[in-house]
C-alpha cells in the first residue's frame, strides 16, 4: 500500500508533468486569473513575444485594483495613470480572447470573491493569479497561490509553471467559537501566536471542528488570512458544504460531468497519518474578537485588553520595532484598545466582503447611526454579493446607520494614489493588511472582524461586538 499522503501531496502529484530536480516540479496549472493591476501589462508583453494564449477559454480578467467604487462612479478610476492600466487589460483581453469581467458586468468584483462565486475554481484544480491573496481560494480544496507577473506569462502561454516544492503545515483549529468570533479574529489570534512569518512559506491545511463547522466564506476568511502568516497557499478539505456551495455556479460542471466531479472530490482529503513538516494547534473556546494595535497582522490583541508594552512583547516583535509601530500608530503601551477613538470604519476587501461579513455587520448595525462625525464605508466584494444584500434590504440599513453603500470593488483596503482616508486617519478595517501606508500615507488602521468594526462605527472607538451581540441569538 502506498504511504498516507495529505491533501497537498495529493494536488502536487496529480499536476505533476515532470520533476525538474528533487524540489523543484513542472506543474499543470488548470486555470489562471488577472486582474487590471497585472494582468493586462502580462498579456501584452506575451503578445509583443509572439506567444498566443494557449487555452484562452481557462483564463478569466477582472478589474478590481484600482477602479472608481464611489456609488455614481464618475470615473473609471481614481487612481492618477491608472486608466491606461483599465484600458491595455480591455484591449489585451480581447485581443487574447479571455473573458473580462469589466465593471458593470452583472459578475464583477474583487478577483477571490468572484473566482468561487463563478466556480472558475473547483476542488481539486490548481489556480494561479498574480496576487497574493489567491490563497482564499483552497477553501474550496484548490491549490491557488499568487504569483509574479513573469509566471502569470509563463503559465498563460503553457498552461504550466515551475514551482518549488513548499513546505506542509496543519494547523488544527480545537474547541467552538464563542458568540461574536469570527475567522477573522482566529486568524488574528493564530498570526499574534505564532508570528508573521509562522508559515515559513509552506501550505497550509486548516482542519478541526471549528473548521468543518465553518461556512464555506469563513473558510475563505481563514486562507484568504493565511498569506499574512507568509503561507504559501492554504488549503481546506472539500466536503458537503462546499459541493452544495458550488452546485449550479456559471463555470461549475453540470448534469453527468456533476455528479462524477462530486465523486471524484470526495477523495480530497488527507489520509490519516499523513506527514506535514510542521504542526500547529489553537483551543479556540477562550478567543476573544481581536483587533490589531500595530502595523503587523501580529501586532494583535483580544479587543478588551490593552495596547502591549513593547518592553514584554511575545516573541518575533523586537522592542524597536514595536516602538516604531506604537509611534506610527499614534497609541500608546497600556492604553486599553476599546478607547481608542477612530475616525473611520472600512468593511470590504477579499477578506471580509462576502454576503455572510455583510449580514454581520448589519445585525449590529440595524436600527442604529454610526457616531458623529465618524466615516464609515461599505464596499461588497462583487456585484452577486452587491445585488444578494439589495435583495435582503442590507443597503438599507447600512445607509440609515450613516455609511457609504458602494460599487464592488478593492476600494481602500490598498493605497495605490486614489482615494484614501486621510494623513493620520485611524481607520478600523476589514481588510488584511496594516502596513504603514497601506491604505494610504499615513494612515493608521485596525484590522478586525466584520463585527468589531460595524460595533466601533457605532461607538466611534474600538468596540467589543459583544456589547451589542447580548440578548441575541449567537449564529454569528
Ligand atoms: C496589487 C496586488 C498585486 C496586491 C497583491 O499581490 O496582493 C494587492 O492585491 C494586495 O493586496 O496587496
Ligand atoms: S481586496 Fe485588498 S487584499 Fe484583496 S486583492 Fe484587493 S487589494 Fe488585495
Amino acid at each position: 500500500m502506498s504511504h498516507p499522503r495529505s491533501l497537498f501531496e495529493k494536488l502536487w502529484a496529480s499536476h505533476e508533468v515532470a520533476s525538474i530536480s528533487e524540489d523543484v516540479s513542472l506543474l499543470h496549472i488548470d486555470r489562471v486569473f488577472l486582474h487590471e493591476r497585472m494582468g493586462g501589462v502580462a498579456l501584452k508583453a506575451l503578445r509583443d513575444a509572439g506567444y498566443p494564449v494557449l487555452h484562452p477559454e481557462l483564463a478569466f480578467v477582472t478589474l478590481d485594483h484600482i477602479v472608481d467604487t464611489r456609488p455614481e462612479r464618475t470615473s473609471c478610476t481614481k487612481v492618477p495613470g491608472g486608466e491606461d492600466f483599465i484600458k491595455v487589460t480591455r484591449e489585451e483581453s480581447a485581443a487574447s480572447g479571455l473573458k473580462l469581467f469589466d465593471v458593470g458586468d452583472p459578475d464583477h468584483g474583487i478577483v477571490h470573491v468572484i473566482s468561487p462565486e463563478l466556480g472558475t475554481v473547483l476542488p481539486g484544480l490548481t489556480l494561479v493569479c498574480p496576487d497574493s491573496h489567491t490563497c482564499t481560494q483552497g477553501a474550496l480544496g484548490a491549490l491557488a497561490w499568487g504569483i509574479g507577473s513573469s509566471d502569470g506569462e509563463h503559465a498563460l502561454a503553457t498552461q504550466t509553471l515551475r514551482v518549488a516544492r513548499p513546505k506542509s503545515l496543519r494547523v488544527t483549529f480545537n474547541g467552538k467559537l464563542q458568540a461574536g468570533v469570527t475567522a477573522k479574529d482566529l486568524m488574528l489570534a493564530l498570526i499574534a501566536r505564532h508570528t508573521a512569518v509562522g508559515a515559513q512559506g509552506g501550505v497550509v491545511e486548516f482542519c478541526g471542528k471549528v473548521v468543518e463547522a465553518m461556512s464555506v466564506e469563513e473558510r475563505m476568511t481563514l486562507c484568504n488570512m493565511a498569506v499574512e502568516f507568509s503561507a504559501f497557499s492554504a488549503l481546506i478539505a472539500p466536503d458537503q458544504k462546499v459541493f452544495d456551495y458550488l452546485a449550479g455556479r456559471p463555470y461549475a460542471p453540470r448534469g453527468a460531468a456533476w455528479d462524477a466531479a462530486v465523486e471524484s472530490w470526495r477523495f480530497l482529503k488527507s489520509d490519516p497519518g499523513c506527514h506535514y513538516d510542521l504542526e500547529l494547534s489553537l483551543d479556540c473556546d477562550q478567543i476573544s474578537p481581536m483587533v490589531t494595535w500595530g502595523t503587523s497582522p501580529q501586532h494583535a490583541v483580544a479587543v478588551m485588553d490593552r495596547v502591549p508594552d513593547p518592553e514584554t512583547m511575545a516573541a518575533g516583535t523586537s522592542g524597536a520595532s514595536a516602538q516604531k509601530a506604537l509611534a506610527y500608530m499614534g497609541v500608546a503601551a497600556g492604553v486599553p484598545m476599546e478607547v481608542i477613538p477612530i475616525d473611520a470604519v472600512f468593511i470590504g476587501s477579499c477578506t471580509n466582503s462576502r454576503l455572510s461579513d455583510l449580514r454581520a455587520a448589519a445585525r449590529i448595525l440595524q436600527g442604529r447611526k454610526v457616531a458623529p462625525g465618524l466615516r464609515a464605508i461599505c464596499v461588497p466584494g462583487s456585484a452577486r454579493v452587491k445585488r444578494a444584500a439589495e435583495a435582503e434590504g442590507l443597503d438599507k440599513i447600512f445607509r440609515a446607520a450613516g455609511f457609504e453603500w458602494r460599487e464592488p470593488g478593492c476600494s481602500m483596503c490598498f493605497y495605490a494614489g486614489g482615494e484614501h482616508m486621510g494623513e493620520k486617519a485611524r481607520v478600523i478595517s476589514t481588510t488584511n493588511r496594516n502596513f504603514e501606508g497601506r491604505q494610504g500615507p499615513g494612515t493608521r488602521t485596525h484590522l478586525a472582524s466584520p463585527l468589531t468594526a460595524a460595533a466601533s462605527a457605532l461607538t466611534g472607538h474600538i468596540c467589543d461586538p459583544r456589547r451589542f451581540l447580548e440578548g441575541k441569538d449567537d449564529e454569528v
